[in-house]
């Protein structure tokens, strides 16, 4: 049975990048689906934009819808300081797979949690069984009809306090045209828009930083 996309890329990595060396792992999986096979990781034009963005929030607790292969994960909690964490949900078990090996392999599974499940379903959790009590940054990365209900979840289940920050990724490309109308009607969110190019291609792309006013 052939393999998937995402075992390739996870191969590539075992083989090329350095274990424990979340940078290597980032920067390998970029190589791969630049020069091999086109994939739907962040990327790292729009990957500085979340560097720029999770050194500014400095995190204790950080929150990914959208794990895929792992490649956010491993950029985002590689900065994150001692003691803070990284909650990231996927839904699909054999992309989960992946991303735990990738976890693993960049040396970074101390400070990443990942869950496995549908957004809908662990957010409501998080307070309870996941002993969260808010949230100081969300990288939003999953199904792009989800970025709206998702935040309104957030907000219904207390996870949210003055300051939060939402980051986005696609709100051009695939486009999250509903979410972009949310936030930036929305009272409670002060926007930035960053404009950027989609993931190993020259399509306009851009995140969407949504800071939660309480
Ligand atoms: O579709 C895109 N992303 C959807 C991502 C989905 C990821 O999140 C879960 S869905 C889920 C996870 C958790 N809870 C509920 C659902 C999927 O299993 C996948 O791992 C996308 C597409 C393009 N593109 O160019 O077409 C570019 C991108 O950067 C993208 O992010
Ligand atoms: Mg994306």
């Amino acid at each position: 049975m052939n393999q998937s996309k995402e075992q390739r890329i996870l191969n590539f990595v075992l083989q090329n990048a350095v274990r424990g060396d979340p940078c290597s792992v980032v920067d390998t999986i970029d190589k791969y689906c630049s020069q091999k096979e086109w994939a739907m990781n962040v990327g790292n034009e729009k990957g500085k934009i979340l560097d720029k963005t999770v050194e500014e929030v400095n995190p204790s607790v950080a929150l990914e819808l959208g794990t895929y292969c792992g490649y956010s994960a491993v950029r985002i909690s590689r900065l994150l300081k001692a003691g803070a964490c990284l909650l990231t949900v996927e839904f699909n078990p054999e992309f989960a797979a992946i991303a735990k090996q990738m976890i693993e392999f960049a040396g970074v599974q101390d400070k990443v949690k990942l869950l496995e499940g549908p957004s809908e379903e662990i957010i409501p959790q998080l307070k309870k069984k996941y002993e969260v009590d808010t949230l100081d940054f969300v990288f939003l990365d999953h199904w792009k009809d989800r970025y709206t209900p998702d935040t309104i979840l957030l907000q219904e289940c207390n996870l949210l306090r003055k300051g939060s920050v939402l980051l986005a990724d696609n709100v051009i490309f695939p486009g999250a045209p509903d979410f972009l109308n949310y936030v930036r009607k929305s009272p409670h969110f002060q926007c930035t828009n960053y404009p950027s190019h989609l993931e190993y291609m020259q399509v306009e792309d851009a995140m969407e930083k949504a800071v939660f006013l309480g």
